[in-house]
């Protein structure tokens, strides 16, 4: 035994066993230093229990390990040794064990090894195939039968050949090691028991009557008679699908409501099932189970990434990205406005860019931009935008959507002249009558600002451009990451007609954005995980949401740009490009941004340099002539002290500001 050996209260230590196992005492050091104790490698005692066991009172005699004995040993190694010593004075119960771990746990473990063999050889986990795809099941247990036979005689012939020709020893050797194996494997299963084996899944082929314990547990049946598999339990690309006829009575809604403990009592994730009505029968359920969760992994691509050429707004369909089985989800954006929200990060950016994507690839339509964060999210797009809201005043927006409002109202009064109800793509073209969009990027910054009074005014002009521009032509998009009432009120969400919910963090918030009461009936865009990005609910097309994934384009990859390139060169070739791009006055305060390296202006000498190298036509000014051309937009020269010197120029600022107001 070792000894940890505090010194005593008077200074000495008394050796007092070589072998006894010693706690550490209570002492009273009154001040002295303590002594260094020594510890190898003590087992833990309760000190109490101890201190119990040698009443009365404590001792302050210590037992040491002799000098000379002491070597550290592990204590597992200890124990262990211990355990064989106790275990070598009985053989007979070695015996006995080792007789009981051949023949019991052995024979278990071989027989439970046999099974699993045999279920694989029948091919068990493709039974449910075996009406849909009879050869596929027939051919894989002939081969497998074949292989399981011809190891099976190879293993009995090199038994026999070894009985007779080297010794009866070696097979028996064998089969004893066999069973010491299995009994081994037995043992662990049953040790661990249901603590790992847990609440198992029901795998990635479960029988038709697993899937209907499945719908007991979940509360929607009493009894598995109440419930019938329509068809077989089949296997499809990575999951695995049925048809549930419900008890009489109990509707596909109902089940909808329940998907989450059907996910639980099948043993998946939530997002993996997912389950759609039938049609013609509203008392069943198309239920499918992924094996994987559907929106992680490989990103969905957008098609417009690949293709070439450009979008026909009018016939194209938007493609926001994936169902959980992989199928687009994609709709017409004729006639159509959309609201994207969902908590920061859950996607909304990723999301927009399919739309904007889309919009600018066709040359036709006009965008409008406005976010609230005023970042640079939108920056790829709006050198090709017909208007980029940079006016951080809120009254701002009021103009902004006075414009558009313009151009609805004209809208309105050509359609009256021509009795259509509609415009078409031939009416658009004829007319000039192309669509135009309003986007919104964190529509909170006009509608949620807290000023009462300009949050309303902003509310009430974006819910007309939204109701009325419909019908000619005009779509408005809104997206927010705060999907709360007072962001986005009924009465707005009720009329965008697109609903896209990106992760939310509960699900009134998934319900400000699809509407009220889809949560309730299993559709919540808060039941989504953080690492599951770019997963949502898109209510467009259809009664119900859809749980999809959006497509991502990737700005790491350059994608993002490469459309927006694209949608450049086309807006260039098609003349459509805003006219601010092509006006000497934009060019020529953009280009003085440009060169200006001090943040705070640049003298006009240095300056003419500047811009005569940047382009010939500028080359030859002089600053009688750059003033003259800056003049009608505000901006006026003046002393600037730039790095010391206090020389005539142009501020940044003033610049930045003529720009603006050009
Ligand atoms: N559909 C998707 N597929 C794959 N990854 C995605 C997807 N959507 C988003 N992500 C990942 O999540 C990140 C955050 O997405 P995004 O910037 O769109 O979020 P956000 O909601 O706009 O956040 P914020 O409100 O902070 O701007 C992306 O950079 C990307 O890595």
């Amino acid at each position: 035994m070792t000894a940890t050996q505090p010194e005593n209260t008077t200074g000495q230590t008394e050796t007092s066993s070589t072998d006894a196992e010693v706690i550490e005492l209570p002492t009273q050091h009154q001040g002295q230093p303590e002594a260094e104790s020594e510890v190898v490698d003590a087992e833990i005692v309760d000190q109490d229990q101890e201190q119990e066991q040698e009443q009365p009172a404590p001792s302050t005699e210590v037992a040491t390990r002799p000098k000379t004995t002491a070597t550290i040993v592990p204590t597992s190694v200890r124990t262990a040794a211990t355990r064989a010593s106790d275990a070598c004075k009985r053989p007979d119960r070695i015996a006995l064990e080792v007789l009981r771990h051949e023949l019991v746990y052995g024979s278990v473990g071989s027989a439970r090894g046999a099974g699993a063999v045999w279920r694989w050889m029948t091919a068990a986990e493709l039974d449910t195939q075996l009406a849909v795809k009879p050869e596929l099941v027939l051919t894989t247990r002939k081969k497998r039968r074949n292989v399981v036979l011809a190891g099976a005689g190879t293993t009995a012939a090199a038994g026999t050949a070894a009985w007779f020709l080297l010794s009866p020893a070696v097979p028996i050797i064998a089969i004893l090691t066999v069973l010491a194996v299995a009994g081994g494997l037995e043992r662990r299963r049953a040790a661990l028991g249901d603590a790992e084996a847990g609440h198992k899944s029901l795998g990635p082929s479960p029988s038709g009557k697993a899937v209907k314990k499945v719908f007991v547990a979940a509360k929607l049946a009493k009894n598995i008679e109440d419930l019938r598999i329509v068809g077989p339990v089949a296997r499809t690309d990575h999951a695995w699908e049925c048809t549930v006829e419900l008890p009489q009575g109990t509707t596909y809604k109902a089940a909808m409501k329940r998907r989450e403990e059907i996910a639980a009592a099948i043993g998946v994730d939530a997002v993996q099932v997912a389950l759609d009505p039938v049609k013609g029968h509203n008392g069943r359920v198309r239920l499918w189970v992924a094996d994987e969760d559907p929106m992680q992994g490989t990103r969905v691509e957008n098609p417009l990434v690949k293709t070439t050429g450009k979008v026909n707004f009018w016939k194209d369909k938007l493609f926001a990205g994936a169902d959980v089985r992989g199928r687009p989800v994609d709709f017409s954006m004729v006639e159509r406005s959309y609201l994207i929200g969902g908590e920061p990060g859950g996607g909304k950016s990723v999301a927009s860019n399919n739309v904007l994507g889309f919009f600018f690839l066709d040359p036709r339509v006009k965008i409008y931009l406005a976010d609230g964060k005023f970042g640079t999210d939108l920056m790829m797009w709006e050198p090709m935008a017909a208007g980029v809201l940079t006016d951080q005043d809120q009254e701002a927006m009021l103009d902004f959507i006075a414009e558009i409002r313009i151009e609805m109202n004209r809208r309105y009064a050509l359609k009256r002249k021509l009795g259509v109800q509609t415009f078409t793509e031939a009416d658009a073209n004829k007319y000039g009558l192309h669509p135009i969009v309003l986007h919104i990027d964190e529509i909170q910054y006009w509608t949620a600002s807290g000023e009462t009074k300009i949050d309303k005014a902003c509310m009430s002009a974006i819910a007309d451009i939204v109701a009325r521009g419909r019908a000619v032509g005009i779509i408005t998009g809104v997206v927010t990451q705060r999907p709360a009432a007072e962001v986005v009120p009924t009465r707005l969400r009720d009329i965008l007609s697109i609903r896209w919910a990106l992760r939310c963090t509960t699900p009134d918030a998934s319900d400000t954005i699809l509407g009220k009461g889809w949560a309730a009936r299993g559709y919540s865009a808060g039941s989504f995980e953080p690492d599951q990005r770019g997963a949502g609910y898109v209510l467009a097309e259809g009664s119900s949401p859809v749980q999809m994934r959006a497509a991502f384009i990737d700005p790491g990859k350059g994608e993002i740009e490469a459309i927006a390139n694209r949608a450049y060169q086309l807006r260039k070739e098609a003349g459509t490009l805003p006219a601010t791009d092509d006006r000497a006055e934009i060019r020529l305060l953009s280009t003085i941004l440009d060169v200006m390296e001090h943040p705070k202006g640049i003298h006009t000498k240095p300056l003419l340099t500047k811009l005569a190298e940047a382009s010939d036509e500028y080359a030859g000014w002089d600053s009688t002539r750059l003033a003259a051309a800056v003049k009608p937009y505000g901006l006026i020269p003046g002393q600037v002290e730039i790095d010391g010197k206090n020389l005539n120029g142009y501020r940044r600022d003033r610049v930045q500001g003529a720009l603006d107001r050009a």
